[in-house]
């Protein structure tokens, strides 16, 4: 099956117009139907050995959100404590989650021993699970942008919080928990680099020929 260049187009307009939203959520409910595409998609991400070690929590409930919002501004609070000076003002005054106002959370998880211990392509490197689980959910960011989806990942949360309010077991790992919801717009840039905090790398400085680059490493 090829892709012709209108699909290919859709494809590379989803990723450059993807973006973190924490702000915007509209409160209108994820129609079923949509919900289940985007699963779906995620549902389809590669995964080390075929092990496929992701679930999706779905939280829709007041109290739960409450609980991890809770959670979100100890954990914001202490991190505010790692910056100095002017780094700490601008890091205290930007909005990095949507917890409340998206009308849906989505906890990623990772069951490293879905398939027993011994997985193929994980012998060498043992995080490859963990990695195929963000890979379900870059697969769910993108499908949701391609819904007119906003996706804010929230990560400024201590894991126990979120493993306490949503009941997971101490062997299941914790990858993400994304704020998921119709937005009022998606913002041509990310909002890290429209408040200066750091600019986009040039792609081409990320790209190197045959070695690491001599002028880097130390
Ligand atoms: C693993 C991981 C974890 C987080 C994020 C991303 C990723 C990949 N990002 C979003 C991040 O700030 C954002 O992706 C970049 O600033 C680039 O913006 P766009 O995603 O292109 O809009 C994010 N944003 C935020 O407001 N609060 C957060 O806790 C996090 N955590």
């Amino acid at each position: 099956m090829n892709i012709s260049p209108e699909e290919r187009d859709a494809v590379y307009k989803t990723i450059f117009s993807r973006r973190d939203v924490r702000r915007e959520f509209k409160p209108n409910p994820i129609p079923h139907d949509v919900l289940d595409r985007v699963l779906l998609a995620a549902h389809h991400a590669p995964s080390v050995g075929f092990m496929q070690p992701w679930d999706f929590i779905l939280v829709s409930k007041r109290e739960s959100k409450t609980q991890i919002k809770q959670g979100f501004l100890q954990a914001h609070a202490e991190a505010a404590e790692l910056f100095e000076g002017e780094r700490k003002e601008q890091y205290k005054s930007f909005k990095l989650e949507g917890i409340e106002e998206a009308p849906l959370g989505i906890c990623v998880t990772c069951d490293r021993s879905r398939t027993g211990s011994i997985v193929l392509g994980r012998t060498a490197k043992p995080e490859m699970d963990l990695f195929s689980s963000v890979c379900a959910v870059q697969n769910l960011w993108l499908a949701a942008r391609a819904e007119n989806l906003g996706v804010g990942w929230v990560s400024i949360v201590h894991d126990k919080v979120i493993r306490d309010t949503l009941n997971i077991p101490e062997s299941i790992d914790i990858i993400a928990y994304l704020c998921v919801g119709y937005v009022e717009e998606f913002h041509d840039t990310p909002d890290l680099e429209r408040a200066g905090w750091l600019p986009r790398r040039d792609a081409s400085s990320a790209i190197h020929y045959e070695s690491w680059p001599e002028s880097s490493k130390e």
